[in-house]
């Protein structure tokens, strides 16, 4: 029998939340935390969620009455745990591709008073193209901008009814680049100057910070999940069960928020750049660090990675001897962080494949490992030597085989066509290689400069390229370690 109402009653709550993407992450945190505010501490708030691109998994989510499984599986407090809870926040879900009116009626509900979102990185993003008459608009910020509109329409620009924001993407300062373009759109499409006052005064935009490993839907472990649980469940996720929300803001939210109330840990903070540096240098940077080498050595997940000799010193040396000493904390930590996250990835629970996190690498290169790599360059005058080898075998990675077994990287299509056509182009002599790192470190699109204006970049990465061709990723990794 399917997870749905009959199997499993929920409580009704105001639909007080709007949350744009469905994806495994929001479901394991944000909406976790709202059934436990609801079950624990009088929240009564429940979530309608908004798929922000045509396709995806709204459907299953209407067909199991917004219902799913979270197991969240790790160390708390000292002892490992695995629970697993019905998760009840989720009212209903909307494809604004098949329902926009439906869509912006959800802007007319007065007791609306959160909206929060993860798109991923490219999700906050301007397109030029966006329309108010657009049915739906093909940006997030766009849907968003007439959603508001359609709100400060409905309630005559009441400051009553403005709402609180809460953007969870992982780019620097997110709520304000969110509320910058939503602002950039109502000057295109010439919305009045009321609107832009509301905006201003009514809504409240924070930036804010998460951290859960979420490794998503377990398939390799459904068979046994659907026997345990008696009922099947397309929409199961799996997560660690540690879990942070620093959101940049006042303390007063707390009383709307009552995070802490059940054992939350939500932090509100006036300046969440530290938590933030400190959680993309080393956590997201070890992992992006680690994907390619490890994937090019055989290896197919991050537990694995880090129990392994070789390459289990590898991300330890690249964390404690090239990320740290390139932020700004206090050394203690920075280093009780680093230990934290090392035993984070050792999870026994979890299986988060390397594959999962190569998504994107090239651009997770740039904000999660390049700034470390040119900050050691900075206070060393070096070259952080196991980061580069990291973008070594990104590159060669990029050749699209993994010890003769073809491999499909997901990244842009500009990238993608860029690595097929430089490893088509030149053969693999020292100059073909060369050549290769040279127009990949040219790139300013994917890096924001020219890198190879860094001085012994090009020539080291050459290197460790034309060894991991001439000798594999194993020998290759003796002269780094
Ligand atoms: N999975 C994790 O461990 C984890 C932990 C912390 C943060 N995150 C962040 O959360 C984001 C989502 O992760 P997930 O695991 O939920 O992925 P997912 O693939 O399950 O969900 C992605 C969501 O983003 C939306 N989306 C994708 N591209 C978009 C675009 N261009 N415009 C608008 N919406 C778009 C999709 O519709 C979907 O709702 C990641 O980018 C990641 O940075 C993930
Ligand atoms: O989710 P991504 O693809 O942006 O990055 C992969 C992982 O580094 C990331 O999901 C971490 O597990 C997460 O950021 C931990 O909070």
């Amino acid at each position: 029998m399917r997870l749905g109402r009959e199997i499993h009653k929920k409580e009704k709550h105001a639909e007080r939340i709007l949350q744009f993407g469905e994806g495994n992450f929001l479901r394991a945190f944000v909406d976790g935390m709202i059934d436990k505010m609801n079950k624990e501490a009088d929240f009564n708030s429940s979530v309608v969620v908004i798929q922000p691109l045509k396709e995806g998994l709204v459907d299953k989510l209407n067909e199991q009455d917004g219902l799913y499984t979270l197991y969240l599986n790790g160390i708390k407090d000292g002892e490992v745990v695995s629970e697993h809870t019905v998760i009840e926040a989720i009212s209903r879900a909307i494809n604004p591709y098949d329902a926009y009116e439906g869509y912006l009626e959800v802007a007319k509900n007065p007791e609306l008073r959160f909206i929060i979102s993860n798109t991923t990185e490219a999700g906050i993003a301007f397109d030029e193209k966006d329309r108010l008459e657009d049915r739906p608009q093909n940006s997030y910020p766009g849907k968003l901008t007439a959603l508001l509109y359609e709100r400060y329409k409905a309630f005559d620009g009441d400051k009553n009814k403005g709402l609180i924001l809460i953007p969870c993407e992982l780019i620097e300062k997110n709520g304000e680049k969110l509320k910058e373009i939503i602002l950039k759109y109502a000057k295109l499409w010439n919305l009045e100057e009321g609107f832009i006052k509301w905006m201003h005064e009514a809504n409240t935009f924070y930036n804010s910070l998460v951290d859960r490993i979420v490794p998503g839907y377990p398939r390799d472990k459904m068979e046994k999940i659907t026997k345990e649980l008696g009922y099947e469940d397309q929409l199961v996720v799996e997560g660690e069960q540690f879990h942070l929300w620093v959101i940049e803001g006042p303390q007063w939210i707390k009383e709307e928020l009552p995070a802490e109330k059940c054992g939350l840990n939500v932090i509100f903070t006036d300046d969440l750049t530290p938590y933030r540096t400190r959680k993309v240098r080393i956590l997201n940077g070890a992992h992006t660090s680690m994907v390619p080498v490890s994937l090019l050595y055989g290896i197919k997940t991050v537990r694995e990675t880090v129990e392994d000799q070789v390459m289990g010193r590898f991300v330890k040396e690249a964390i404690y001897d090239e990320i740290v000493p390139t932020l700004d904390l206090p050394k203690e930590e920075l280093d009780y962080f680093a230990n934290a996250v090392l035993d984070r990835f050792k999870n026994p629970f979890i299986k988060h494949f390397l594959m999962s996190i190569s998504l994107n690498s090239n651009s997770k290169y740039e904000t999660r490992v390049l700034p470390s790599v040119l900050e050691y360059k900075k206070r060393t005058g070096e070259l952080p030597n196991k980061l580069v080898f990291s973008l070594a075998s990104m590159m060669y990675l990029f050749k699209g085989e993994i010890n003769g077994e073809v491999v499909a990287l997901k990244d842009s299509p500009e990238i993608l066509d860029m690595y097929e056509k430089l490893w088509g182009a030149y053969d693999v002599t020292e100059e073909g290689l060369r050549n290769i790192v040279t127009t990949v470190l040219a790139q300013e699109k994917i890096w924001k400069i020219d890198l190879n204006k860094v001085e012994g970049l090009t020539d080291k990465v050459t290197y460790y390229l034309s060894q991991i061709e001439k000798n594999g990723v194993r020998k290759a990794l003796n002269e780094v370690m």
